[in-house]
């Protein structure tokens, strides 16, 4: 059964429709399965998590939640988790009275609250903290308090707004890893929002592109961004080459171009040779940034456009002011139609 259902959804304000264009959206989301909604700022990411938690009534469209339709229904009745990118916590309680809250709402006598408690801290990897005060713990620490206290009730459904934001990167990167473990462990259904391209493939069995309040693309990860269904949504999932081709776009991941010294034979080593050599050009390395594990070289192509490349830095990588030639696999790229 599916977990989520929005039905032709679409929230107004005003005369700003905040979600849902001009049909509203329709999306079904899988008992288990874990969503991300990626979209730039506007887009209306948070409003369809709002409408989901019931924070807001939609103006037209349903939200059905485990069959059921709760598009009406006040947000205490959902049985839906929530964490948001400012932890949010009260400051004035302990961390355990913080992650009972919820169970006091829901009347939950006293002694099962302290179980229910500990087990949830201990979930998110801070057993033993329940009389620790909020401001004593790290951002990331808090996040997870805000994570415990979300998961405490058992919900069926977790959504999460922008939960990892407010962390550095590495932090950001850690939590990725374990929020994916707790999914897998705990099976809960999540809805993640996310501005941030990398968390969302990263994290997400399915990703859902939003744009201007409607859906400009959903699938797996890697099938969304091998495949965009148009310019937006290419450049939105990463650094894109686009050339044009036969009327249409023709998508170039920088990391699929190959660099080899100008005028080598090209395609050797057995990469397929599917036709490598008809797709070369020759170019002139503009520049070359060192990141880490990668390099990023932008080519200038003879007839002038911008070509990047990304490579393993572990590779013999062309330096600026050398002439290379620039090739790539066929089947690689995908043809941009319908923009
Ligand atoms: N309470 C509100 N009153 C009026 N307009 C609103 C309200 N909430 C959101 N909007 C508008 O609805 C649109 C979608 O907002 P929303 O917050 O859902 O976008 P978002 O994708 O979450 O963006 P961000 O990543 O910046 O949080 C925006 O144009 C926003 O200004």
């Amino acid at each position: 059964m599916s977990a989520i259902e929005l039905r032709a959804l679409v929230k107004r304000y005003g005369a700003h429709t905040a979600l849902g264009g001009e049909r509203g959206i329709d999306l079904t989301v899988d008992d288990g399965e874990l969503v991300a909604i990626l979209g730039p700022s506007g887009a209306g990411k948070t409003t369809a998590l709002t409408l989901v938690a019931g924070f807001e009534e939609a103006t037209s469209g349903a939200v059905v939640i485990g069959g059921r339709d709760v598009t009406r229904l006040p947000a205490h009745k959902r049985d839906v988790g929530v964490v948001f990118q400012s932890y949010a916590l009260f400051p004035h309680l302990t961390v355990g009275e913080n992650v009972a809250f919820p169970l006091r709402t829901r009347r939950v006598p006293r002694a099962e609250r302290r179980e229910r408690v500990a087990r949830a801290l201990a979930t998110v990897g801070l057993p033993g903290t329940e009389e620790r005060a909020p401001a004593t713990l790290s951002g990331g620490q808090q996040q997870r308090i805000a994570l415990a206290r979300a998961l405490v009730f058992e919900p069926r459904i977790l959504l999460l707004d922008e939960p990892l934001a407010a962390l550095d990167r590495r932090l950001r990167d850690q939590m990725q890893v374990e929020l994916r473990a707790l999914h897998r462990e705990l099976g809960v259904t999540m809805l993640l929002v996310t501005h941030d391209q990398e968390e969302a493939l990263t994290l997400s069995d399915r990703l859902v592109v939003l744009h201007d309040g409607a859906i400009a693309q959903e699938g797996p990860p890697a099938e969304v961004y091998r495949r965009p269904a148009n310019r937006f949504v290419a450049e939105f999932l990463g650094a894109s080459n686009l050339l044009e081709h036969d009327g249409g776009l023709l998508l170039v991941r920088p990391e699929d171009v190959r660099v080899s010294a100008n005028g080598a034979a090209d395609g050797s080593g057995g990469s397929g040779g599917s036709g490598a050599e008809d797709t070369g050009v020759r170019a002139l390395v503009e520049d070359s940034v060192f990141l880490g594990s990668r390099v990023v070289c932008r080519l200038r192509t003879e007839d002038g456009r911008v070509l990047l490349a990304e490579r393993p830095a572990a590779e013999q990588v062309p330096v600026a002011g050398e002439r290379v030639r620039a090739s790539w696999d066929p089947e690689r790229t995908a043809l941009l139609t319908d923009d």
